[in-house]
């Protein structure tokens, strides 16, 4: 019998690399292996973990050397767009300076490395998707960091996967961040009021659906970048009066803004729907909607 694949999370406290963690137990055929830089907030059987920060490079090295990981899935990030914004330093030793030392190890032990990247590589001024062969340009700290890790990871690394995720959503753990689809589901329901800008387009993607591109890209080692993202485009205002419809609340509860100095002042792109036909095409990747997440799922 073929010796179960070792898989290495990292992030592992975080949004994504939990989901990740969750669904590659369910699958039963790997060792499982999750680190974070805190301790295990959400402590259960069917895996090791480890504390471990990442900008401590020696801890790092030794530690991959000693799992020996056939697989490292890297989503540990500062995903904060404000956080790396005001600690830039911070934002570049865990985005990039991190990326580099488990890079070289991975390069080093012929580990499968799969980064978790994002749409804001991209700076958003066109109005069709972008796809994986177009030129990014950042115009945020935190959009800088991600590129230049993604630009490494290609320059360095043979055996790899960058899959490019945007406005992921599903329901978090307490403790966790939550994210836009969440806030616009449970203010509805509250009947609050809601401000939500109609001048940034996204391709929002579930969490589960990044499970499933990112297994697809461990079973069939396919190299190179892969938008692992949703099949709709939508500004946010629009997927706030979606939902609205979908729930059967009130939208006039939901007011359009633009992005400007007074709300939402941090530079972000304002286009960034990615195209997944290559993840569709190559890897037989599947979406899910954001009715199935609401109507079907009955989250
Ligand atoms: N969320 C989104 O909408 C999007 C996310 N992405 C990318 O997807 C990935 C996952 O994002 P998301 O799920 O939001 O992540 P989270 O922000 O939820 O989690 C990030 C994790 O990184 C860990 N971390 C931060 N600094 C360090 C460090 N120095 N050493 C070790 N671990 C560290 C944190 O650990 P701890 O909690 O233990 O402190 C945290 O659990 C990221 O790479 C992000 O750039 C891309 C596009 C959209
Ligand atoms: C909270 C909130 C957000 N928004 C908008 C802003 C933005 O376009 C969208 C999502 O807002 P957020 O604050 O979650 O995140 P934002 O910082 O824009 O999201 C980004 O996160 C990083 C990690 C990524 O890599 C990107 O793909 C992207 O998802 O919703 C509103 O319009 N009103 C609101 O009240």
């Amino acid at each position: 019998m073929k010796p179960m694949k070792r898989i290495l999370i990292t992030g592992a406290n975080g949004f994504t690399g939990r989901y990740l963690l969750q669904y590659f137990m369910q699958q039963k055929t790997y060792e499982l292996f999750a680190t974070s830089n805190s301790t295990d907030k959400y402590p259960t059987q069917g895996y090791e973990y480890q504390r471990l920060d990442l900008t401590e490079s020696g801890n790092v090295i030794a530690y991959i050397q000693k799992i020996q990981p056939d697989v490292i899935i890297h989503t540990a990030a500062i995903s904060g767009i404000p956080q790396c914004e005001e600690n830039p330093s911070q934002a570049y030793s865990v985005n990039v300076e991190a990326v580099k030392t488990i890079g070289t190890v991975a390069k080093k032990l012929a580990i499968h490395f799969i980064q978790l990247s994002t749409d804001f590589v991209f700076d958003g001024k066109r109005e069709i998707p972008y796809t994986e062969e177009d030129i990014p340009a950042p115009i945020n700290e935190y959009g800088k960091t991600k590129l230049e890790a993604e630009q490494w990871i290609q320059k360095h690394l043979t055996h790899y996967a960058i899959a490019r995720v945007a406005v992921v959503y599903g329901k978090p753990k307490d403790g966790q961040h939550t994210n836009i689809v969440e806030i616009i589901q449970s203010k509805l329901s509250n009947n609050e009021e809601l401000h939500l800008v109609s001048d940034q387009w996204r391709t929002p993607t579930y969490v589960g659906d990044i499970c499933q591109g990112i297994h697809l890209l461990i079973e069939k080692e396919e190299k190179g970048i892969f938008h692992i993202c949703g099949s709709e485009l939508f500004s946010i205002y629009e997927l706030g009066l979606y939902i609205a419809k979908l729930l059967g609340k009130d939208s006039c509860l939901i007011h359009p803004e633009i992005s400007n100095s007074a709300f939402n002042a941090i530079p972000r792109p304002p286009f960034t729907a990615l195209s997944n036909a290559k993840a569709k095409d190559i890897l037989g990747y599947n979406t899910t909607t954001i009715y199935d997440y609401l109507v079907e799922f009955r989250v």
